[in-house]
């Protein structure tokens, strides 16, 4: 994808809370850059369609200088029709009384059309960020649609997990968020995944590099306190955050998951530099993970491709961990195998 060249940039829900916080930032420049012309289509079911249209007269008025156009469509082969970047946001959520399997089956019914209708319409070189719950596993519905699409360009967004570690960190340490690097979410964008700071790094004012946990272990006040902190405050309010989120503000993340969708692009397109993130992407096969399965790693991106961190030392702990996590994931793929949905 070259600087200048326009990109075509597909949303779906974008009439809903995530698309609207997303689109505006997307057509500002801060995705792709502010230099890459984007044209937007805004893809939508009937009933969203006004949302999506009102989304669409907004950002007109904001005269952005990098948005060629906004198309609003509820028809999946327009809305993916040369599609360079589609970001997957509409899905069904989990309504009273719903179980896993039932929230499965109504994401199949969505994420496996689409799938098919990217893999017949978009561009040769598309990319899919899955944003929609169960991200993991209506990433790999979607991929198992596409079967042009190489697997790799399907993915599940665990960022906002990362970027919330970030966050937590930083204000335990009192420092920027920019000078701690190297942390990972492991697995499934569930209460099941794994965050990491093993091998985090915290880079100090005058550039100086040290160990992250040394430096929380002197801030929490000794390895042994760290330990438990990091076992009973900092994982659980990381991987309930959503949850959290939920019950204050009375709906799901919304801002905080499209910044995450935007910085997740970005790093894939534009590149990461030698510090890692954390993206759901599909197995090779490393650190245990089935192959095949759409699992969170951290992860480099040179030229547009995301790279495993390799050979990575990782403790009981993290591997318990990520076994569960892997383990749900397995589950969730069983159930979309029988109900047919891959
Ligand atoms: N991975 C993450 O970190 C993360 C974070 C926050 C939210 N989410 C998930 O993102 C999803 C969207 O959240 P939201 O707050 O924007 O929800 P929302 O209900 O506000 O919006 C969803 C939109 O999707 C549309 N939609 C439904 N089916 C569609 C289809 N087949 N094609 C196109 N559009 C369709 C709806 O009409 C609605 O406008 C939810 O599944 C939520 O759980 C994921
Ligand atoms: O947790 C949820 O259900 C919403 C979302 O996935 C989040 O992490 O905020």
């Amino acid at each position: 994808m070259s600087a200048q060249k326009p990109v075509t940039v597909t949303v779906t829900g974008a009439g809903g809370q995530i698309g609207y916080a997303l689109l505006f930032r997307i057509a500002s420049g801060a995705m792709l850059g502010p230099q890459t012309p984007v044209r937007l289509r805004l893809l939508e079911i009937p009933a969203g369609l006004k949302s999506a249209e009102g989304s669409a007269l907004e950002l007109q008025d904001c005269a952005f200088p990098a948005l060629e156009s906004v198309e609003v469509t509820d028809d999946p082969a327009r809305g993916f029709d040369g599609a360079n970047v589609a970001l997957l946001v509409g899905a069904r959520p989990r309504g009273p009384g719903m179980e896993r399997s039932d929230l499965l089956k109504a994401n199949g019914a969505i994420f496996g059309p689409q799938g098919a209708a990217i893999n017949a319409h978009a561009a040769e070189d598309v990319k899919v960020l899955v944003v929609g719950n169960p991200a993991n596993t209506n990433a790999l519905i979607a991929s198992a649609h596409a079967p042009d699409v190489p697997p790799e360009r399907f993915n599940a967004m665990t960022r906002l997990d990362h970027n919330r570690a970030l966050a937590q960190l930083a204000q335990v340490l009192d420092v920027p968020v920019a000078s701690i690097s190297n942390v990972t979410i492991w697995g499934n964008h569930s209460a099941t995944q794994v965050p990491d700071i093993s091998h985090g790094i915290l880079t100090g004012p005058d550039g100086t590099q040290g160990s992250l946990v040394g430096a929380l272990a002197k801030a929490i006040g000794s390895a042994q306190d760290m330990a438990q902190w990091f076992a009973t405050t900092f994982i659980p309010r990381v991987a309930q955050r959503g949850a959290e989120i939920i019950e204050v503000r009375g709906s799901s993340s919304a801002a905080s998951a499209a910044a995450a969708a935007i910085d997740h692009v970005h790093d894939w397109v534009l590149g990461t530099g030698s510090s890692w993130t954390s993206a759901a992407v599909v197995s090779d096969g490393s650190y245990g993970v089935p192959r095949g399965l759409v699992s969170s790693f951290p992860v480099t991106s040179q030229q547009g491709s995301w790279h495993i961190e390799q050979q990575l030392e990782m403790g009981a702990d993290v591997r318990e961990r990520l076994e569960v996590s892997v383990n749900e994931l397995v589950e969730e793929r069983e159930m979309v195998r029988s109900l047919g949905l891959i």
